[in-house]
């Protein structure tokens, strides 16, 4: 593990060895979070991270020691499709975690796709507020993942969300990536997380993982959290990798 400020980066052969050292991170930073207070409070992403990050944890091994009945499960970002549309982020995560697992249902929190977008992300900003407290919501580990462009979440590079600041949850309406209609976590809860892990995959990914670790002026959207009072760690695969030599 190599460490730059508050930001590791941990570099795997390839993305079966990545789920692994990323499951035993993650039943390390559930057994701390039980230990404190009694729960373990995340976001997930969608796109490739769920298959990722089950890969490993669904495995008899993971399953007893990953404290999975303390974990409460948000969302970093959601399309506004029905829950069992293909494009669905709480889908995905269904499919490969939660069918899998013991997560008690009632601590697994999706969005209302019943709703238009803007009440889509007002809902979800409540239901932060009733489960996790008033104010800027603190997770105890986000899950993100990166989209080829250097999007994290639904935020897309030179999007005008980039600058929402007001609201925890905001929705977007002409997202570049299908479905163009979503509702993401802002900046404000990105920053305020103990802590973030990126997950990125594959040499689609290469070009924005040199601008995001290499070049001190990228501004692309993963490159923009950086919590003020918690750690980032990018786990990555050599493919992924390939754009930080030289
Ligand atoms: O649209 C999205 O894309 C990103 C990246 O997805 P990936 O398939 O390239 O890993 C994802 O993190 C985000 O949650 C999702 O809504």
């Amino acid at each position: 593990m190599q460490a730059e400020g508050s930001i590791s980066l941990q570099i795997s052969a390839t993305k079966d060895v990545l789920s692994k050292q990323l499951a035993e991170f993650v039943i390390q930073k559930a057994a701390e979070a039980k230990r404190e207070k009694g729960k373990f409070v995340v976001a997930l992403s969608g796109g490739s991270l769920p298959k990722t990050l089950a890969k490993d944890l669904v495995t008899d091994d993971c399953k007893t020691r990953a404290e999975f009945s303390s974990w409460h499960v948000y969302f970093a970002d959601e399309r506004c499709v029905p829950l069992d549309h293909e494009d669905s982020n709480y889908g995905l995560s269904k499919t490969e975690l939660f069918d899998k697992v013991d997560i008690p249902a009632d601590q697994i929190y999706p969005i209302d796709p019943s709703l238009t977008p803007e009440e889509c992300a007002a809902a979800y900003a409540k239901s932060l507020e009733a489960g996790i407290g008033e104010g800027i919501p603190v997770f105890d580990l986000l899950f993100l993942g990166i989209g080829p462009d250097g999007h994290t979440c639904s935020l897309f590079p030179g999007h005008p969300l980039l600058q929402e600041n007001s609201k925890t949850v905001a929705h977007i309406l002409d997202s570049p990536k299908p479905p163009p209609e979503r509702v993401t976590l802002t900046y404000p809860v990105l920053n305020a997380a103990k802590e973030v892990v990126f997950v990125s995959t594959g040499s689609s990914k290469k070009d924005a993982m040199r601008s995001i670790l290499k070049d001190p002026n990228s501004e692309l959207p993963a490159k923009l959290v950086r919590p003020s009072n918690g750690s980032v760690t990018w786990f990555i695969d050599q493919d992924a990798a390939d754009g930080l030599k030289n």
